[in-house]
């Protein structure tokens, strides 16, 4: 395992924002930490990053405590967007190099590369100040791993990207990935998590409610979201049995089953013998499974 989070706990004063955590990541793993606004992920990274001191517990970054690693290996692009206003945004990503032990010339090949895959290209003499938000988060990302850190913490990465923005980013991350960065991000937006990670942690009120593999979690709820075009009506699939809830979609009704073992019976009677334009039947989406875990829903 590269980083081992073992019953950590940070207090406040009378308040637990991160309560008896636990989860392990392995090398060259992308592992998502979600959870709500408050829930403990900033407080997490701070204490991976040795920023803050746990109130209790351990963390190991290969079998080394996280107080005696070298800094270097770390990268982190923290919550709180910042870089330099006036200095040029080419500059910028040489200092943040430098900074963390680089040489000047080592740097070029990887400022140009990453340049030009967040397509940064026109912006490189101008002042940071000067571009767009999307563009400086962008030009703060690179900075972060410029200098090819071990382990990667993104702090909310992707907010505040659009959607081609945020493709750029997905396939960076995937690229640092297949170059063996071991990468822990936050975010509140499920479709990233899912798209990205094979383990995850969500938290709720500094309590880990799952640590484990994408797919483990989902088994927790079976293949249970039925997606089906009919001409029934949504209380006559209501009272089909194993129907635990009905949503009445765009030409098309989403049904919540007890267990997946009932939708071979509910395709016996929506197709009647006969032929079924939509019939599918998949495990919930992260985000449904999270609105069940943190706040309780119809899944
Ligand atoms: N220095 C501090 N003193 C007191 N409470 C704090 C301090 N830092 C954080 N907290 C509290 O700890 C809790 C967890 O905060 P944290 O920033 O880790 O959450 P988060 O999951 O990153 O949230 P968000 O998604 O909104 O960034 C919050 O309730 C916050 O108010």
């Amino acid at each position: 395992m590269a980083l081992v989070i073992k019953e950590v706990t940070k207090r406040y004063q009378d308040f637990v924002a991160v309560n008896n955590l636990s989860f392990k990541i392995e090398k060259g793993e992308i592992f998502g930490l979600v959870g709500q606004n408050g829930a403990g992920k900033t407080t997490t990274f701070r204490m991976i990053l040795d920023l803050q001191e746990t109130t209790k517990g351990e963390i190991s970054w290969n079998g080394k405590s996280i107080h005696s690693i070298d800094r270097d290996l770390l990268g982190y692009l923290p919550e709180e967007r910042g870089i330099f206003p006036t200095m040029p945004v080419e500059d910028q990503l040489y200092f943040f190099g430098e900074l963390r032990g680089c040489k000047r010339k080592d740097l070029k090949k990887d400022v140009e590369y990453w340049i030009k895959r967040f397509e940064l290209e026109d912006k490189r003499k101008a002042k940071a100040e000067t571009l767009s938000k999307g563009n400086q988060q962008k030009v703060q990302l690179i900075a972060s791993f410029i200098h090819k850190p071990e382990f990667l913490i993104l702090d909310e990465p992707f907010s505040g990207l659009d959607p081609v923005n945020k493709d750029l980013l997905k396939d960076a991350i995937l690229a640092l990935k297949e170059n063996g960065t071991t990468i822990l991000f936050s975010s509140h937006q499920m479709e990233n998590v899912e798209e990205l990670c094979d383990h995850l942690c969500l938290l709720k009120q500094g309590v880990s409610l799952f640590s484990g593999s994408l797919l483990d979690l989902k088994k927790q709820y079976g293949k249970t979201k039925l997606t089906i075009r009919t001409e029934m009506t949504v209380a006559e699939l209501e009272a089909l049995a194993g129907v635990k809830h009905v949503q009445m979609g765009k030409e098309q009704f989403t049904l919540t089953l007890e267990d997946e073992s009932y939708a071979k019976e509910i395709f016996d009677i929506v197709s009647n013998g006969g032929y079924i334009e939509k019939f599918s039947l998949d495990y919930l989406s992260l985000d449904e499974i999270f609105k069940d875990k943190v706040g309780g829903s119809n899944v």
